[in-house]
């Protein structure tokens, strides 16, 4: 069994709460209240900056210049195609890029990214593959989901977003990371795949708190 199917089987059941989630439901069926999207597009901005610098380290630690140019694409489409689908919002919500950049970064926002690098600044290519992977591969999921919606992804406002992850062109970033992970685990011993399987799920379980965190716009608790 490959073990992105090993993985997949294993973590089904966090993904359907993902799925499931009202802020990924209400997006679907065009019902989501427009500023907990706001506040989620501020956030994942500021999320995006920093998952590009996984590609960056991995484009560091790959082993062949095929795959450093794999990440340097990625790195490339996540500012440049995936981020300027948020700045297109940013303008329907009179958000400059300066705006995005500058915003404070909610617990969840901070958690999320700081786990992530420091898996990919400490760990192997895998470790690095494994972290970003879920982020990856469950918005592909949840984009072709949602896009099987009748009218979703033609909705005058949330379809935009949909199509964004039910595109072709990310599901082929997703498809490449759940292939190098694949190759890099081959033969690999138990001991080490339940490490991966750990970051994975650490992960995943991170994408559900942000969906969670953009639901309710939490940020700090106040001082009062
Ligand atoms: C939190 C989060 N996770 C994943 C993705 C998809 N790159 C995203 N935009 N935001």
């Amino acid at each position: 069994m490959k073990f992105s199917e090993r993985l997949h089987e294993k973590l089904l059941p966090i993904w359907r709460k993902n799925h499931d989630h009202p802020f990924v439901q209400e997006i679907g069926n065009g019902t989501l209240d427009k500023e907990k999207f706001r506040f989620y597009m501020i956030q994942d901005y500021l999320y995006l900056i920093e998952y590009a610098k996984l590609f960056a380290i991995g484009a560091a630690k790959a082993k062949d210049v095929e795959t450093m140019g794999k990440f340097a694409a990625m790195l490339d489409s996540t500012l440049n195609e995936e981020m300027s689908l948020h700045r297109q919002y940013g303008e329907k919500f009179g958000i400059t890029p300066k705006e995005f950049e500058e915003a404070a970064p909610s617990p969840t926002t901070l958690a999320y990214t700081h786990y992530m690098l420091h898996v990919g600044q400490n760990g192997t290519l895998a470790d690095l593959v494994a972290a970003l992977l879920p982020c990856a591969w469950s918005y592909w999921e949840i984009g072709k989901e949602l896009s099987q919606i009748p009218g979703a992804s033609e909705h005058e406002f949330y379809g935009e977003w949909i199509k964004m992850y039910s595109s072709e062109e990310f599901g082929q970033v997703a498809q490449w990371c759940i292939d190098l992970l694949d190759e890099l685990t081959e033969e690999k011993p138990e001991e080490e795949l339940a490490h991966l399987e750990e970051i994975f799920l650490n992960t995943t379980r991170f994408e559900y708190m942000f969906w969670e965190m953009s639901y309710n716009q939490a940020m700090w608790p106040t001082d009062e």
